[in-house]
């Protein structure tokens, strides 16, 4: 049995919580690769190590004098150094390092890269587990781009003799040795990728939810936990924003079969969930969870017979990548054609979208919607259940939202409604009360 642990910002966010880190490593000594992110937030309008990071960056590269705010992130670490009693990290050593780096613009990614890095070392000297620099063992191509057949060998072949080991999150590095990171959040794809290069039996992520929920907490007050979920509907909740696990971070342990385990560190028995590429077990409601981003907005195109003019879509599409922007949906009725894309993305672009749209299709008229939200209704057990449809829109209607757009997967994974971003809290609550709340009062009657 072999576990690989990650422990997010939250989890790490101070030595208190680093002290919790402690007691379930060495509650399981099947937990062997622990992979820490920087420190996160220990109160709501704290501000990650990350973000001081960047700033100090920026504020290096502007010119400005750095020691306040490299004292700020020192601070961090001093007072989890101080905590734990760990003594065996130089501080002043690696912060002479750092300042001397930025100074010299060792690079954005440089620099956010060293969260993971330093608490990877506290973390390690803590457990007293062997510290192994992500730079060796994570490995992006000379573009930048991760190299998945290098990572998994070199990676294997580094752990194959380590027992236990700390592996800093988030980044990695490039053929000549400079660091590259993710995307924000991307610690959740080193454990994924570490596990699929050990051949670990779990994958656990943990984090400060007691895994999973049906909806993000921020909106629904108290959201059921979903007990098991299947690789395609985490990536569809996360892709379209339940954030607790990096939409990327499914694609290296799918790659094997490896079950993902979302885990509480503030609340270690409860059992998370476990997200597993298929499961007899039936969903506890035809829908497994619901999420959603706002920020979207929708190019109609009208065209009296559209229908009948071949090319008419690949032609529409072709405006959009000419223009570099990439789309979401394509609703489409009889005369009409929409794209939706992210607003912000589309803005600085838009009168060229239009003029190009204009000479490839020759609409009747084009007009734009701004402002919409997505929301996504996810389940695997909606293919088995009829009414779905007819229930998510008399809730929907019944809490006043207006619905602008449908689009189901063919799959029957999914349903996507586009309302606007003002309803989206609203829609997000009706349909977590139509298919959870009011099946939940129903059953404790
Ligand atoms: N559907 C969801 N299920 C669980 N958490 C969610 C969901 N949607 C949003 N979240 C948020 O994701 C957070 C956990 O992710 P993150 O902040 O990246 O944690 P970490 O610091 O552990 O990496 C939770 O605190 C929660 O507020
Ligand atoms: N520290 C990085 C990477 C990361 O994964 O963090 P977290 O596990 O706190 O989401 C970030 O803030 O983006």
């Amino acid at each position: 049995m072999l576990k690989v642990a990650k422990f997010g910002g939250s989890s790490l966010a101070s030595s208190g919580q680093m002290a919790k880190v402690g007691e379930i490593v060495k509650a399981d000594r099947f937990r062997r690769y622990i992979i820490p992110s920087a420190p996160g937030r220990r109160f709501s309008d704290d501000t990650k190590v990350t973000d001081l990071l960047y700033k100090c960056y920026d504020a290096a590269a502007a010119g400005e004098d750095i020691d306040g705010r490299l004292d700020e992130i020192r601070g961090r670490y001093q007072e989890i150094a101080d905590g734990l009693r760990v003594k065996k990290v130089d501080l002043d050593a690696e912060f002479a390092l750092i300042g001397d780096y930025f100074k010299r613009q060792a690079g954005r990614d440089y620099a956010a890269s060293r969260g993971e890095y330093l608490n990877g070392k506290l973390l390690a000297a803590y457990l007293g587990f062997r510290f192994i620099d992500a730079a060796e063992v994570i490995l992006f191509d000379a573009h930048g781009n991760f190299d998945e057949e290098r990572t998994n060998e070199v990676c294997r072949e580094r752990l194959k003799n380590v027992e236990y080991a700390v592996i800093p999150g988030f980044y990695g590095a490039m053929p000549d040795g400079s660091i590259k990171t993710f995307s924000r959040g991307g610690s959740d794809i080193t454990g994924s990728i570490v596990s699929r290069a050990v051949h670990a039996n779990v994958y656990e992520n943990w984090t400060d939810v007691s895994g999973c929920l049906v909806a993000d907490p921020h909106i629904v007050e108290n959201p059921e936990t979903i007990q098991t979920i299947t690789y395609r509907e985490l990536r569809e909740l996360s892709y379209m924003g339940a954030s607790v696990l990096h939409e990327d971070a499914i694609f290296p342990v799918r790659a094997e079969g490896i079950p993902i385990n979302i885990r509480n560190t503030n609340r270690p028995k409860d059992e998370g969930t476990l997200i597993v590429e298929s499961t007899v077990k039936s969903p506890a409601h035809v829908i497994t969870g619901v999420a959603g981003r706002k920020g979207f907005c929708s190019v109609n195109i009208d065209k009296a017979m559209m229908n009948a003019e071949i090319g008419f879509g690949r032609k529409v599409l072709q405006v959009f990548e000419e223009n570099g922007i990439s789309f979401e949906h394509t609703p489409s009725g009889i005369d009409t054609f929409s794209v939706i894309v992210h607003q912000s993305e589309f803005a600085d672009k838009e009168q060229d979208v239009l003029a190009g749209l204009h000479r490839a299709v020759n609409p009747d008229r084009i007009y734009l919607e701004s402002d919409l939200a997505l929301v996504a209704i996810v389940g695997r057990g909606m293919v088995n259940s009829t009414g779905t449809a007819g229930r998510l829109f008399n809730a929907l209607a019944g809490a006043g939202v207006n619905i602008k757009m449908i689009d189901q997967g063919s799959s029957e994974l999914n349903i996507i409604v586009g309302v606007r971003d003002e309803d989206f809290e609203t829609t997000i609550q009706a349909i977590y009360e139509e298919f959870v709340g009011k099946e939940k009062k129903q059953t404790s009657r």
